[in-house]
């Protein structure tokens, strides 16, 4: 049987060219297509070649229409509205759609999930083994510990990042309330600044530092009287989210349409 074609949107990106180095060196897949923006000055350029390699005869195109058509799976780490184009262009060609971008409005994700009648998406903040076994970790923590420990949720990013707070402390928040049998929605702190009074018992808080070229820090932290228990996962290579990416695109070809996350695909639902 043939290998899945590959298309990678945002090409030109951080993750975007480390999937390209991911998916190129993968015998398990092709890469048959390479999407940039229009107006970036990518196009039209060979795509290894604008990284600075050598010749990899495919060419960069804002032509998603006619690369994802003959694709078997998208992998997407662009920005929202993007993504949410993309959707609909893989659920039309029946193609998996992979999605690592963060950010995504709740109008967003509902045209997400109206892509996912026709295709299968798999969608996650973070994409790393790591982080995706820190979630169990998390609602396992805060389902023994009861209200009397708070529970915050610290992120680190560089300084290029326009979203707050990550994907993945999104997903750590979200663990953690389920542990305690309720939804982010209704335990999540707003942002502090000023005369915040004090914290509400229960509430899970989220704060973001951006700097330098930091891959991404989180940090779940579980504060009680005279003790706090920290769970961390630290980034230091971006190649650990084109890796899990990969792997959901291959796992996507035998699903069929529907919504998935990382826990799905490795596994650890
Ligand atoms: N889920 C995960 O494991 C991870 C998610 N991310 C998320 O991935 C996203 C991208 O992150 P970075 O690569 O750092 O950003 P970046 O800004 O370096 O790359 C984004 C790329 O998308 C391109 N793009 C924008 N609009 C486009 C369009 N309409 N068509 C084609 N390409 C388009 C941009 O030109 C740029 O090259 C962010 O939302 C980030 O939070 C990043 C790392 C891991
Ligand atoms: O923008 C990034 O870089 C990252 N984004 C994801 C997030 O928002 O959590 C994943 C990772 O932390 C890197």
């Amino acid at each position: 049987m043939e290998k899945p074609g590959i298309v990678i949107t945002g090409v030109s990106g951080r993750m975007g060219q480390m999937l390209v180095r991911v998916v190129s060196a993968s015998d398990e897949v092709r890469l048959v297509g390479a999407i940039e923006r229009p107006g970036s000055d990518w196009l039209g350029r060979d795509l290894g070649e604008a990284m600075g390699g050598q010749a990899s005869g495919v060419l960069v195109s804002d032509d998603a229409v006619t690369a994802v058509a003959r694709a078997q799976a998208v992998i997407d780490f662009t920005t929202p509205e993007a993504t949410v184009a993309f959707a609909e262009l893989a659920a039309q060609a029946r193609a998996v759609h992979v999605i690592g971008t963060t950010g995504l409005s709740p109008e967003d994700l509902g045209a997400i999930s109206r892509a996912a009648r026709h295709a299968p998406i798999i969608r996650a903040g973070n994409m790393s083994l790591g982080v995706n076994l820190l979630m169990g970790l998390t609602r396992k923590v805060a389902a023994a510990l009861g209200e009397d420990w708070d529970i915050e949720v610290v992120e680190a990013h560089h300084r290029h990042k326009v979203d707050a707070p990550s994907g993945t402390a999104l997903m750590l928040g979200e663990a953690a309330a389920v542990g305690r049998g309720a939804s982010l929605d209704a335990l999540r702190s707003p942002a502090r600044e000023g005369m915040t009074g004090e914290r509400q018992p229960g509430s899970i808080g989220f704060s973001a530092i951006r700097g330098g070229d930091v891959v991404g820090e989180h940090d779940v932290i579980f504060a009680g009287q005279g003790e706090r228990l920290v769970l961390r996962h630290l980034a230091t290579d971006r190649a650990i989210f084109a890796r899990g990416a990969l792997r959901a695109a291959i796992w996507g070809q035998d699903q069929g349409p529907g919504e998935y996350d990382m826990m799905d695909v490795l596994g650890l639902g």
